[in-house]
């Protein structure tokens, strides 16, 4: 019998990539003589969600997003908990999760890492109960997730642009952090919770972090002048940023943070809003993804 495969298509991301039909591109290379696939595209952000809910509910074995890192995680928080698979073909700019999973950004070769994958669950998490599945964040992150929603202007260029003019003016705040039984308090210009290692564009915030382990990779960074700035965003993109005195890191189950000023904060690069309390948990192994055979295995 073959397998039930939706693709849920978000129409409107990757915008700055353009060109490739996604329907033509599946039928010239999903295998169907193992999958039954059908296919939809999202009227409205959050549309994913519902859609990935319902097939869960179906009984349909594989959903796949194929969009970026906003719709992967609709499409995930609708699958959460169930025996029905995500699938990612990767279109967006930043692509966190599918690169992490070792997902190609070639379209043509995701599609035949699905037809040959295999199912491999990994741990899921919440911030404030919003599930996220690569990384969230409070303090520069989620500002400039905020600052990049609100503009209108796409691509890697302009977000590089936005984090320099923003880095002048943000300011750290004081926060209590609580985990593992211990009480930090401290600046922050950042606080990074990671499931996966990196936050998208191969951007490494917690290159050690293991998807698989039922932890967070909890990444602090306290403050920052233009010189250590550098050195993170240089250690961001080599993967050595956990050698920095800048960066702290801490590995747990579950942390709270709290505050006298509001943070904003973010999940998988979509930002959320402001608060001034914060708790983050961990499913262990809530969500199964297909993956290249060998990557489910050592991954
Ligand atoms: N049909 C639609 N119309 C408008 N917005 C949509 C639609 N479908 C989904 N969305 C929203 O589009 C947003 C952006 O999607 P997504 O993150 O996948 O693309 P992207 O922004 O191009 O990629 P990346 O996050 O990697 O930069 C999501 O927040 C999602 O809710």
């Amino acid at each position: 019998m073959r397998t039930q495969i939706k693709f849920i298509i978000n129409p409107v991301s990757g915008r700055t990539k353009g060109g490739v039909n996604v329907p033509d591109l599946l039928n010239q290379l999903l295998d169907t003589e193992q999958y039954e696939p059908e296919i939809v595209f999202t009227r409205y952000a959050g549309h994913a969600t519902e859609i990935a809910s319902q097939a869960a509910t179906a009984g349909v074995s594989v959903v796949c997003a194929v969009g970026g890192d906003g719709t992967v995680n609709e499409v995930a928080r609708g699958l959460m908990g169930t025996q029905t698979a995500l699938a990612i073909l990767p279109k967006g700019s930043g692509n966190g999760l599918a690169r992490h999973l070792g997902i190609p950004m070639n379209l043509s070769h995701a599609i035949n890492i699905l037809n040959q994958g295999e199912p491999s669950a990994i741990d899921a998490c919440t911030i404030n109960n919003h599930p996220f599945f690569c990384t969230a964040g409070i303090g520069f992150d989620a500002h400039v997730s905020s600052v990049f929603a609100a503009s209108t202007r796409r691509g890697l260029q302009t977000y590089v642009q936005m984090v320099l003019r923003e880095f002048f003016t943000f300011q750290p705040q004081k926060a209590i952090l609580r985990l593992n039984g211990e009480q930090l308090e401290t600046q922050c210009f950042v606080v990074a919770f990671a499931n996966a290692s990196q936050y998208g564009n191969n951007a490494y915030i917690a290159p050690m972090a293991d998807i698989r382990d039922g932890l967070l990779d909890v990444c602090l960074i306290r403050h920052l002048n233009l010189r250590k700035a550098i050195g993170i965003s240089y250690g961001l993109i080599t993967k050595q940023i956990a050698t920095s005195p800048d960066a702290e890191y801490f590995r747990t189950r579950e942390i709270l943070v709290t505050s006298e000023h509001a943070f904003k904060f973010h999940a998988d690069g979509e930002y959320i809003g402001e608060s001034t309390s914060f708790n983050v948990q961990i499913s262990p192994l809530a969500l199964r993804v297909i993956v290249a055979r060998e990557e489910g295995r050592n991954g």
